[in-house]
């Protein structure tokens, strides 16, 4: 175990180190993955401290859970699926399903991406540890590889850059009429989710990794990600929602759907809160949700239950929520999940097909990964969260997303009031 005072370099020769007599033990085709435990220091800060043109340390992925309980950055891949892949042994996936698979145009974020790190930090209850991960012959010295290329970590700085433009797509009007369309729908389509993109573009190249450090501390209860697969574009979010997590054949996921803005003050606040929970229209968008869910996992044979509706609050908004337990059929898979779970009503609509058509003809831009689902899979674990709340930021530009739920009763300016308070706080950093 290294003390606190070795510094950066210090702990590479002790990784190299350990890499060489695991070399020594198991042979150019080791059988097992090897675990390093290290002294802790910041995992953003790695990321940020990588230079731009190390192609090892690509693709380059931060993960961390809604509950804090592990913090992941990883470097490098030694496998890549554009399907879902089914784990064996001591494999781990990183990745995600874009919203639709039908004409996802976005550079680097295929419909389906998934890949198995080279190098996996993760700290956990405090402690730092590095995954080497290994398949077949060379594996040692690819890893090698990578860990000469590693640059110290950089510490996170905050944002500090001026937005120069914005352009909504749609617009304003356009967004009115799009509103307008979808409640002529209601009666094939009760309930879709409408989505805008916002490009702001900057004076100088946005840094991606002090952008989800800062977005993290205002949001702490989301998950945190981010993807970047070339030097182009990451794809980073913070999200308050999961699309599941499972251990073993338990799985929790939830409905969450519904919004309401923060109070300025506590009685504000409250009186916010308790609207939530007794609005109808929010009750309608929440409750299509949780029946999607439901009816999806009992035809997946899980034995389901669902807690009472209650309030999440965030900085900016505060949704409608009910968490839904199951126990899964021992057949069913992590794909078996993903493809009946996503895209719920909470980002597409119900029912699911017309409406994911709906939004792929009016909608005016390509959602790629926005509402997507991110995560990673195991034998015994998965994690998927919602990929909302999210932005793809490529140099001095950044899109942002978001997008609300259209039921009977549904007004147009409200709506776009909710679009605005749920990309409240990335403008807030960036002071627009
Ligand atoms: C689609 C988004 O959020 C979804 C829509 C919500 C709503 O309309 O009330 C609430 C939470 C999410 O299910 C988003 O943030 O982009
Ligand atoms: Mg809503």
């Amino acid at each position: 175990m290294l003390t606190a005072e070795h510094n950066f370099n210090l702990m590479v020769i002790f990784i190299r180190e350990q890499l060489q007599q695991f070399a020594i033990k198991q042979g150019d085709k080791p059988s097992c993955n090897l675990v390093i435990p290290l002294t802790p220091f910041d995992l953003l800060g790695l990321l940020k401290g990588q230079s731009l043109d190390s192609d090892a340390l690509y693709p380059r992925i931060y993960w961390e859970d809604i509950e804090h309980l592990q913090t992941i950055a990883c470097f490098g891949a030694i496998d890549e699926c554009t399907y879902i892949p089914e784990p064996i042994g001591e494999a781990c996936y990183f990745g995600g399903l874009a919203f639709q698979q039908q004409g996802v145009q976005w550079a680097d974020f295929p419909e389906i991406l998934f890949i198995r790190p080279a190098l996996e930090f993760t700290l956990e209850q405090q402690k730092l540890r590095l995954t080497c991960h290994f398949n077949g012959a060379n594996s040692i010295e690819k890893s090698l590889l990578l860990i000469n290329c590693l640059q110290k970590p950089v510490s996170p700085d905050a944002v500090n850059n001026i937005v120069v433009s914005r352009e909504d797509l749609p617009n304003r009007q356009q967004w009115a009429e799009l509103v307008e369309s979808a409640i002529e729908y209601k009666a094939l389509i009760p309930k879709v989710v409408l989505s805008r993109q916002t490009e702001l573009i900057c004076e100088q190249k946005v840094n991606q990794w002090d952008l989800i450090n800062q977005w993290q501390e205002a949001n702490p209860n989301s998950f945190h990600f981010a993807f970047q697969f070339s030097t182009n574009h990451t794809f980073i979010g913070c999200s308050p929602e999961r699309l599941f997590s499972r251990e073993n054949n338990r799985l929790k996921t939830e409905a969450l759907a519904g919004t309401v803005n923060r109070g300025r003050e506590p009685r504000e606040d409250a009186i916010l809160r308790q609207s939530l929970l007794s609005d109808k229209k929010i009750d309608r968008e929440n409750y299509l949700v949780q029946e999607f869910i439901v009816s999806s996992l009992k035809r997946l044979k899980a034995e389901v239950t669902c807690s009472e509706p209650h309030v999440m609050q965030l900085l900016n908004v505060q949704h409608l929520r009910v968490e839904i337990n199951a126990k899964l059929n021992a057949q069913t898979k992590d794909a078996h999940l993903l493809h009946n779970l996503h895209p719920t009503p909470a980002v597409g609509g119900c029912p699911k097909l017309p409406a994911l058509q709906f939004i792929n003809d009016k909608e005016h831009y390509n959602r790629g990964w926005y509402a997507g689902t991110v995560g990673y899979l195991r034998v015994d674990k998965s994690d998927f969260s919602v990929a909302i709340r999210s932005a793809l930021v490529s140099s001095n530009k950044i899109k942002l997303f978001a997008g609300a739920g259209i039921v009977v009763g549904s007004i147009a300016d409200q709506e776009w009031q909710e679009l605005e308070n749920k990309i409240h706080t990335i403008l807030d950093i960036l002071s627009v």
